[in-house]
C-alpha cells in the first residue's frame, strides 16, 4: 500500500532568514504533487527537510503514522523513498549501471562486503539487483548507455541516471528537486513524460519541486505553492493558476529580473 505523506508546519531559520514558515500539505498515495515557487521561496529547503539534509526548526514529517522527520539516507532508503538530487552527486567515473546499483545499496542483505568475498548466495543477489538496475535504466530509456561512465553522458542523461538511482530503491515516494533545472524545452518535455509514465507505471506517489510553473501545470494532480517561506496556495492545476496570490507571486519576480 502507498502511504501518504504529511508535511506538518514546517518551520525552518538559517540565523535570522526564515526559509520555510510553518508550511503544510499532504501528498495524497499515487500522487504527482508538485511544489511550485518563484526564486528562493523555499522550495529546495523543503526538500531537504523531507529528505534530512536540513533539520527542522519546527514542525514535522509523516510517511503513513511514521514519523520520519531528520532521518537519515539510508533510513528514508529502507522506508523506501527515493530523492533526486538537483545537483546529483553522481560518480562520475562509475558507469551508470554500477551508479544506479548504489540506489540498491538499502535493499542489499548481507551487503556488498558478501559480494566482494563471492559468497555463491551474495553473488546470485548481487546478479538479480544488477537485472533490476538494468530494467530500471531501460525504463527511463538510458538501457544503452548502462556501460558508459557517468562522465561522459551529456547533461540530461545525467538527470535520469539520477531518477533511475532514486528509482532503485523501489520507492513508495519519489521527491525530485528541480529536475528540469538546465534543461531546454525538448529535454524538459521528454523528462514531464518520463515522470508521468514512472507514476502511471508504478503507481507510486511522486513530490516534484519545481520552479517552471509551465512544466508541472501539466502534469500534476496537485500544486503546492510556496512564497517567502510560506503556503499561499494549495490545490489543482487550475485552482493555483487562477489565484491571484499565485500570479502576483509569479509576476512579481519575473518584473523584478
Ligand atoms: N544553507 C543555507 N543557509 C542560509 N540560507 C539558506 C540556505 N539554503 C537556503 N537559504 C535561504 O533560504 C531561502 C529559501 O531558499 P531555497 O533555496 O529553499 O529556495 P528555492 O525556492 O529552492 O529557490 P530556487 O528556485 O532559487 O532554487 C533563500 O532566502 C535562501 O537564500
Amino acid at each position: 500500500m502507498i502511504p501518504e505523506l504529511r508535511v506538518e508546519n514546517l518551520t525552518l531559520r538559517f540565523g535570522g532568514l526564515t526559509a520555510l514558515d510553518g508550511v503544510s500539505f499532504t501528498v495524497k498515495p499515487g500522487a504527482l504533487h508538485a511544489l511550485i515557487g518563484p526564486n528562493g521561496a523555499g522550495k529546495s529547503s523543503c526538500f531537504n527537510v523531507i529528505s534530512g539534509l536540513y533539520r527542522a526548526s519546527e514542525g514535522r514529517v509523516l510517511l503513513g503514522e511514521e514519523d520520519i522527520t531528520g532521518l537519515r539516507a539510508h533510513k528514508l532508503a529502507r522506508l523506501r523513498i527515493g530523492r533526486a538530487f538537483q545537483n546529483a552527486a553522481l560518480s562520475p567515473g562509475s558507469t551508470v549501471l554500477d551508479n544506479v546499483m548504489l540506489g540498491r545499496h538499502a535493499l542489499t542483505s548481507g551487503g556488498f562486503l558478501a559480494a566482494g568475498l563471492r559468497l555463491p548466495w551474495a553473488m546470485r543477489q548481487q546478479r538479480r539487483h544488477a537485472e533490476r538496475a538494468l530494467e530500471i535504466c531501460e525504463f527511463l530509456g538510458i538501457g544503452e548507455l548502462a556501460h558508459t561512465p557517468v562522465g561522459a553522458l551529456p547533461y540530461g542523461a545525467t538527470k535520469r541516471v539520477d531518477i533511475a538511482r532514486a528509482l532503485a530503491v523501489e520507492p513508495v515516494l519519489l521527491l525530485l528537486d528541480e529536475p528540469a533545472a538546465g534543461m531546454n524545452a525538448g529535454e524538459t518535455a521528454d523528462l514531464a513524460t518520463t515522470i508521468e509514465d514512472v507514476r502511471a507505471e508504478l503507481g507510486i506517489s511522486i513530490l516534484l519541486v519545481e520552479h517552471d510553473m509551465g512544466l508541472v501545470m501539466g502534469i500534476a494532480d496537485r500544486v503546492t505553492v510556496l512564497d517567502f517561506g510560506r503556503r499561499i496556495a494549495d490545490g489543482t492545476p487550475a485552482e493555483v493558476q487562477a489565484d491571484p496570490e499565485v500570479v502576483k507571486a509569479y509576476l512579481g519576480t519575473e518584473a523584478a529580473t
